[in-house]
């Protein structure tokens, strides 16, 4: 029996950002290990004109949930969806429900954040730092409370190049900055931020470290533990492989390399691409919201959850793999055929971005025009521009996380333990995970066919005969205009054609004499 799964028995566990890609996968193993669970009270807000309860239903009929359904098939009495919206000061939770969590919850897993590497400063220290200080004051009122799980990220200290599983302080304290949250307008803000992140590529790895100082600071008496997970990518094993359900992370440029938008990326072939999967993430999430709560740890542990340093794969490699399963497992309606290239500087990069990205798309929308539609390529293709600036920070250097607790913590696990909540990495063997990765793009972001895939393959093939015409066409009517102006091209068309000419004559000459 899994101890693990044992001790989340009968527990009723409190998950921000459920309603998020890491926070359904932590949900779903959750029921699925430990059906007898009392209940998890999951923090949402509505979205897209849906209730919470409309959310929840969602979720739970969707294809991630299909073995939690087996195997806890009254899982929907077990979900207290509360609204809460982070961004309120006192997250606008009513007092009945703030009453039932403070005095029930035994497990706190915060997830929520904002992701987006663009956030103006104040709604990323809102959500990142905060709402943090806020659910730690909350929990500080649970009496019955054994662990506060935090994720953070393996990035939050991406300034420095090996990194520990220590919490570094920030110049600035966070408190100071919550503080001028509140009465700088802004544009001020706007102004000061490069000075306040400083080396760091945006707001999101600033305020989530920030955020950590806060845990740090405001811990108490409380069992605290905070992960710090690198690129999370699709599902490896659990509940089935290559299950993603948003454009986060390398998923996005995927979509954009199979459908023929992205043609070069400037990135670092041998950087080391630390993806992990979104599984073993929650394995481990769950592993150590067991131990911190039974060994309770005299301060609180850092878990480094990354692939690098036990199972390395770079972005070549990577690459290459995304665009070998194309081959097999192509994506419908490309507008050009799968092809891409690393790029290594900045005048390649803008060379390759006006003749693979910009130059196409303006030719697409001019023929959208002449057929009378709405031309839409030129926008798609700044937007990929602007996300591939934004990810070039990570895909261009390499980093090393010291992983000691992560290390400590698989060898306190049993055996069995060790096979339900499986975080170690280096069983991953990462063709085969890029390959199902790719799959699963295509069935569950994509919602493609598997029926598909033979018309998917004939589009290409006439992507491939069209691009080979239109380089044929190009080049003749290139050479055209060269003979009619240079005396220098036509010496050297003359010379090629009588070369031929007598390069026939001589093999027609010998196979005349050998009959
Ligand atoms: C040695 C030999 C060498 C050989 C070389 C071989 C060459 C082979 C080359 C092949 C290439 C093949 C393919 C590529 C293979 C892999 C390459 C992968 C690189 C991956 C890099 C990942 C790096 C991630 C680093 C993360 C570090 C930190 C990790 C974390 O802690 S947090 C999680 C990460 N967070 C994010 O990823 C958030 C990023 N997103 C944003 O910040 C924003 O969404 C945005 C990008 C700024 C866009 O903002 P907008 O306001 O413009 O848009 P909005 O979000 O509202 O969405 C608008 C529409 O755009 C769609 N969209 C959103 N995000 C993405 C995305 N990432 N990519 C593409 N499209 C996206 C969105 O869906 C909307 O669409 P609509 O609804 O239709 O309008
Ligand atoms: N994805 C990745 O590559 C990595 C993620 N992480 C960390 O993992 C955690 C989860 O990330 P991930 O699941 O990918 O992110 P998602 O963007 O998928 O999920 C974010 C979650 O936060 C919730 N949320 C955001 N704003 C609010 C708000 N104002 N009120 C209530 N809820 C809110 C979202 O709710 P809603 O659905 O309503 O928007 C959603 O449930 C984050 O802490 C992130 O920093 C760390 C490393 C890498």
């Amino acid at each position: 029996m899994s101890m693990i799964a044992a001790f989340y028995g009968g527990k009723s566990i409190l998950i921000t950002g459920a309603t998020g890609f890491l926070g359904k996968v932590l949900m779903e193993k959750l029921f699925r290990t430990s059906p007898d669970l009392k209940v998890i009270y999951i923090l949402m807000r509505p979205k897209a004109g849906q209730t919470l309860q409309q959310r929840v239903f969602q979720i739970l009929n969707s294809k991630l949930f299909e073995k939690v359904k087996e195997v806890c098939p009254n899982v929907h009495e077990k979900i207290r969806a509360i609204y809460a919206d982070l961004n309120h000061s006192d997250f606008a939770i009513s007092k009945e429900d703030m009453q039932e969590l403070l005095s029930c919850t035994n497990i706190v897993f915060h997830c929520a954040a904002t992701v987006r590497f663009d956030d103006p400063l104040r709604r990323a220290v809102q959500l990142n730092v905060t709402a943090t200080q806020q659910l730690l004051l909350m929990a500080s009122q649970m009496p019955k409370l054994e662990a506060f799980i935090h994720i953070s990220t393996a990035f939050s200290n991406c300034n420095l190049k090996h990194i520990d599983e220590v919490i570094y302080p920030c110049p600035v304290e966070p408190k100071k900055i919550i503080q001028s949250m509140e009465w700088l307008d802004d544009s001020i803000i706007d102004e000061i931020t490069p000075k306040l992140i400083g080396d760091r590529p945006n707001t999101y790895t600033y305020t989530k470290a920030l955020g950590e100082m806060v845990v740090q600071q405001e811990s108490g008496n409380l069992n605290i533990a905070i992960i710090r997970p690198s690129i999370v990518g699709a599902t490896w094993q659990e509940p089935f492989p290559g299950w993603v359900d948003n454009l986060n992370g390398p998923s996005g440029l995927i979509i954009a390399a199979g459908k023929g938008f992205l043609r070069a990326i400037k990135a670092t072939p041998m950087a080391v691409a630390d993806v992990i999967p979104v599984d073993t993430v929650v394995n481990l999430t769950l592993a150590v919201g067991w131990y911190t709560a039974v060994h309770r740890p005299k301060s609180t542990l850092v878990y480094h959850c990354t692939s690098g340093n036990f199972n390395p794969c770079n972005w070549g490699k990577m690459g290459i793999q995304v665009l070998a399963t194309f081959e097999k497992i192509p994506f419908e309606r490309a507008f050009r055929r799968p092809y891409a290239d690393f790029t290594s500087n900045n005048f390649m990069t803008q060379y390759w971005n006006a003749v693979s990205h910009r130059a196409p798309a303006i030719i697409y929308d001019f023929y959208l025009r002449l057929t009378g539609r709405k031309p839409r390529m030129t926008k798609l293709m700044n937007r990929l521009l602007k996300t591939l600036s934004l990810l070039e920070y990570f895909i261009n250097r390499s980093w090393e996380w010291s992983t000691y607790n992560t290390e400590m913590l698989m060898s306190e696990l049993s055996p069995e333990d060790q096979r339900v909540f499986n975080f170690d990495v280096r069983q991953l063997n990462w063709l085969e995970y890029i390959e199902n990765y790719v799959l699963g793009i295509k069935k569950y972001l994509l919602k493609e066919d598997m029926a598909g895939i033979p018309e998917a393959k004939q589009h290409l093939k006439r992507l491939r005969n069209i691009h080979y015409l239109f380089n044929t066409a190009l080049l003749l009517i290139a050479w055209r205009l060269l003979i009619a102006r240079s005396q220098m091209a036509r010496n050297v068309w003359f010379f090629i054609v009588s070369f031929c000419y007598k390069l026939l004559s001589y093999f027609r000459a010998s196979s005349t004499l050998k009959v």
